[in-house]
């Protein structure tokens, strides 16, 4: 049996008198590419939100590798093993490519402040250190070539390739990713497609996103959780969710609002 690395019993947000995500409760078991889909504002981003610390839920408990971790604050969660991407991509945008990498190992340093600012061994051999893992992880995302270049500078899809480096710099045993595809032509999603499903064997990856590219979500998402107006309708194989009348009711509401 499969170990379950997330656990979401019954987590609920209120934001004043609105209930955007409702006793939402799913587990993900390790080594999934999991889906959580639903029309606009149907919770999914503030689902992610509560997962990864950057919102306290209302109520409710989320489990990390059976471990509480409930209201944590963002960086203690990454340093557990979850690490995120997000809607609009947030790079620095002034850094380059391979710094922006670096800033993922942040949290790992084993040097001080003092040995930074006196410059000493310990400080030039992890400086060296990371540098070597960040351009390794370059190297995986096929962008070593362009580790000088500025972030701003790199097409769109390569840029939320940075990005997912980025987070993959922090040693993460589960990855979530929102929206990944959002912006992205054809044949850039088809790329993002196998490029998640190659990331998840070599870093043994779980793998949550959010994505409303259906064709997308479909092909690569082994399960698959729906959201509408903050309440859980429907889970599922991919093919069990696309004939779910819910699922469908949920959706051609959306296009007729
Ligand atoms: N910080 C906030 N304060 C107040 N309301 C919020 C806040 N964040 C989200 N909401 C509301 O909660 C609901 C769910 O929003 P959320 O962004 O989680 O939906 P979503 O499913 O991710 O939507 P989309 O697919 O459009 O990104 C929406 O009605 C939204 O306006």
């Amino acid at each position: 049996m499969s170990k379950v690395a997330l656990k979401c019993d019954k987590i609920t947000m209120k934001f004043g008198g609105l209930t955007a995500v409702n006793e939402f409760s799913v587990e993900i078991n390790e080594h999934m590419i999991f889906g959580l889909i639903g029309p606009n504002g149907a919770g999914k981003t503030t689902a992610f939100n509560m997962i990864t610390g950057n919102l306290k839920p209302t109520s409710g408990e989320i489990f990390f590798y059976n471990q509480n971790i409930t209201g944590m604050k963002p960086f203690r969660i990454v340093s557990l093993g979850m690490a995120r991407t997000f809607q609009n991509i947030r790079l620095f945008s002034n850094l380059s490519v391979l710094e922006n990498v670096l800033t993922g190992f942040h949290h790992k340093l084993k040097y001080n402040l003092i040995d930074a600012i006196l410059r000493t061994p310990r400080f030039y051999k992890y400086e060296k250190q990371i540098r070597e893992e960040a351009m390794e992880l370059l190297e995986s995302v096929n962008l070593a070539d362009k580790a000088d270049f500025k972030a701003s500078k790199l097409p769109y899809g390569e840029r939320r390739k940075v990005e997912i480096a980025r987070a993959l710099a922090t040693g993460p045993k589960m990855l979530l990713l929102d929206e990944p595809a959002a912006g992205m032509n054809p044949q850039e999603t088809m790329g993002l497609m196998y490029f998640i499903q190659e990331i998840k064997e070599k870093f043994n990856l779980t793998v949550l996103l959010i994505e409303h590219d259906m064709k997308f979500v479909m092909n690569l998402c082994e399960r698959i959780a729906v959201l509408d107006h903050g309440v859980k309708i429907a889970e599922g194989k991919p093919e069990e969710i696309q004939k779910n009348p819910d699922v469908i009711r949920a959706y051609l509401g959306d296009i007729n609002a």
